[in-house]
């Protein structure tokens, strides 16, 4: 696992700032050997001649929507990347404005022969503070970018009055409560030590799923987020089951979804992700002696009912 080269997944809406973060990062860790994959929409790419120059394996994917139609093409560069001379650390991907970054997360999740060399890291959000509002009730995949986001960075904080960052934070929350929001002001670098999110390492999405202590539920439009734990040794056959049915058919209309499972018979949490059709499962850790062995699940999705969900959470409790 520690050997395998992680992935960083930009997305933000049309002008959200996701180039100057991209060049930010880059120039924030002098010593990591990136390698950067642009994806524009466009025939001729610009985005890639404004990376810094750092010596950086750039590769363009400006034929179409990486989220589209650019799997076999992700794919081709990916394994030129892997036949470079330098060795590279980590890959940074800057998907283009109007992509649904759980496409390409899919790419890594669902793959076996990628998924043994990278390992996604983060979907990190640029979230345009004033323009937010307008562009979430103008795209949904402006929504969907958020769902999917790990952190969120509200961006151009300089151009938007106070009443606007906040309007802007607070539906990111109601869209994704278990993702940190954070500001940028003047298109300057950011703390947070970016690589080192590894928001799909198991503790991690403990970590960050420990804010459900019972069943929340946040509303925006008809885009909805559910949090809630629930109690009982889960049948491993019926969840498997459950998640590739609901993945499989309703993928389109769940934009994230996370948990942490109590399975029975299993001394470990067992930690589930849906990426798009795919899941994501990995061994936690053990569960303490001091601790209740509850359920938690995190589903962001659209017109998702809750009773139905919960109906179907009983039905896979042994
Ligand atoms: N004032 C201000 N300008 C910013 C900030 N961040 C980015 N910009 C500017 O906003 C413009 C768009 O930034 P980019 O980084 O190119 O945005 P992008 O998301 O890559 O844009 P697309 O690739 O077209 O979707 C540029 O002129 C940036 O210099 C910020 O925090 N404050």
């Amino acid at each position: 696992m520690e050997n395998k080269i992680g992935v960083t997944l930009i997305t933000g809406f049309l002008g959200a700032g996701k180039t100057t973060f991209l060049n930010n990062l880059i120039e924030k860790y002098p010593n990591t050997k990136f390698a950067v994959i642009e994806n524009e929409f466009g025939e001729v790419g610009i985005d890639g001649g404004l990376v810094v120059d750092k010596q950086e394996d750039i590769f363009e994917l400006s034929n179409g929507c990486i989220c589209c139609n650019l799997n076999g093409e992700l794919r081709d560069i990916l394994r030129k990347l892997l036949q470079c001379e330098n060795k590279i650390d980590h890959l940074l991907i800057e998907t283009t404005g109007i992509a649904e970054p759980s496409a390409v997360a899919a790419a890594f999740v669902g793959d076996p022969g990628i998924a043994s060399i990278f390992e996604i890291n983060a979907t990190v959000g640029l979230v345009d503070a004033k323009n937010f509002v307008q562009s979430l009730s103008d795209h949904e995949v402006a929504l969907k970018q958020v769902a999917f986001s790990d952190i969120l960075f509200l961006t151009k904080c300089d151009l938007a009055t106070e009443d606007e960052i906040k309007s802007a934070a607070l539906q990111a929350k109601l869209i994704n409560p278990a993702a940190f929001v954070e500001r940028i002001y003047n298109g300057e670098k950011v703390e947070n030590d970016i690589l080192s999110l590894n928001s799909y390492n198991a503790n991690k999405v403990e970590e960050r799923t420990s804010f459900i202590q019972h069943h929340h539920e946040h509303q925006h439009g008809d885009v909805v987020s559910y949090s809630f734990t629930f109690e009982g040794g889960v049948d491993p056959v019926k969840l498997e089951m459950w998640l590739s049915v609901l993945l499989q058919l309703q993928y389109e209309v769940i934009y994230r979804f996370k948990g942490i499972f109590n399975i029975k018979g299993e001394t470990n949490k067992v930690i589930v992700q849906g990426v798009r059709n795919e899941s994501k499962i990995v061994i936690g850790n053990p569960w303490k002696p001091s601790e209740d062995k509850l359920n938690r699940i995190v589903v962001i999705g659209k017109g998702i009912k809750k009773e139905a969900i919960e109906r179907k959470i009983k039905s896979i409790l042994r």
